[in-house]
C-alpha cells in the first residue's frame, strides 16, 4: 500500500472529498491539517503554490479534483464504464463550477455577504434544478452504484448548507442523496469523527 500525505489546511474545503475517498476506501493517509499562520512559509515549498496536495510515495500531486480522480479510480468510485466516468466527471465540475463563483477570499464582510447572498438567491435554483433533474428518481447520480459525484455534491452542498439551511428544500430527492451518502457506514464515521470546522 502506497503512503499517502494530503496537505491542507484545517478546513473541510478543497481537500473534504479526498477524505471522503479516503474514508470510505479504508486506504490509511497522513490528514496534514496546516496553521494559516505557517502558510506564507510554506507556500513556497509546494509545487504550484497552493494546496490541498496529495503525497503518494514521495510524489506530489496538485489540484484538488485531480487528486480525488485519482483516488476515485483506484478506489472503483470514478463510474463503471468510461461514459459513467464522464458523467461523473461532468457533475463534479458542475458542481465545481459553482463553488467557484463565491468570492471565499473576500475580507471585506459586507461584499462577501451580499455575494453569498446574490450566489444563493439567484444562481443556486438552475443549478439545484438541472441537478434533482439529472437524478431523477434513481439512488445516486451516476448508474447503479456510489461514485465520487454523490460525494462531491454531499461535501458542496454541506458547505451552501450552512450558508442557506432551506436551500435544497423544494428538492427532497437531492436531500435523500446527502441522506444516503452520509448513512454509508465508513462516511458516517468520519463525520462524527473529523474536526469539526467552519467550511
Ligand atoms: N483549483 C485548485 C485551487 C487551489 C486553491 O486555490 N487552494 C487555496 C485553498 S482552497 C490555496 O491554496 N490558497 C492559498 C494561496 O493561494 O496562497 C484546486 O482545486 O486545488
Amino acid at each position: 500500500m502506497p503512503q499517502y500525505k494530503l496537505t491542507y489546511f484545517n478546513l473541510r474545503g478543497r481537500a473534504e472529498i479526498s477524505r471522503y475517498l479516503f474514508a470510505y476506501s479504508g486506504k490509511k493517509y497522513e490528514d496534514h491539517r496546516i496553521e494559516g499562520a505557517d502558510w506564507p512559509k510554506i507556500k513556497p515549498t509546494i509545487p504550484f503554490g497552493k494546496v490541498p496536495v496529495l503525497e503518494v510515495d514521495g510524489v506530489t500531486i496538485h489540484q484538488s479534483l485531480a487528486i480525488a480522480r485519482y483516488l476515485a479510480r483506484e478506489s472503483g468510485l470514478a463510474g463503471q464504464t468510461p461514459v459513467e466516468q464522464a458523467l461523473a466527471d461532468a457533475i463534479v465540475d458542475t458542481l465545481d463550477d459553482f463553488m467557484t463563483l463565491f468570492p471565499w477570499g473576500e475580507k471585506n464582510q459586507d461584499v462577501r455577504k451580499r455575494a453569498f447572498d446574490d450566489i444563493l438567491t439567484n444562481k443556486a435554483p438552475e443549478l439545484l434544478k438541472d441537478l434533482d433533474t439529472f437524478l431523477g428518481d434513481n439512488n445516486w447520480l451516476v448508474g447503479k452504484s456510489v461514485t465520487w459525484a454523490d460525494f462531491y455534491w454531499d461535501v458542496c452542498s454541506t458547505t451552501l448548507l450552512s450558508y442557506k439551511p432551506d436551500l435544497a428544500d423544494k428538492y427532497p430527492r437531492l436531500l435523500a442523496l446527502r441522506d444516503r451518502v452520509q448513512a454509508l457506514p465508513a462516511i458516517a464515521a468520519w463525520i462524527q469523527k473529523r474536526p469539526k470546522t467552519t467550511m
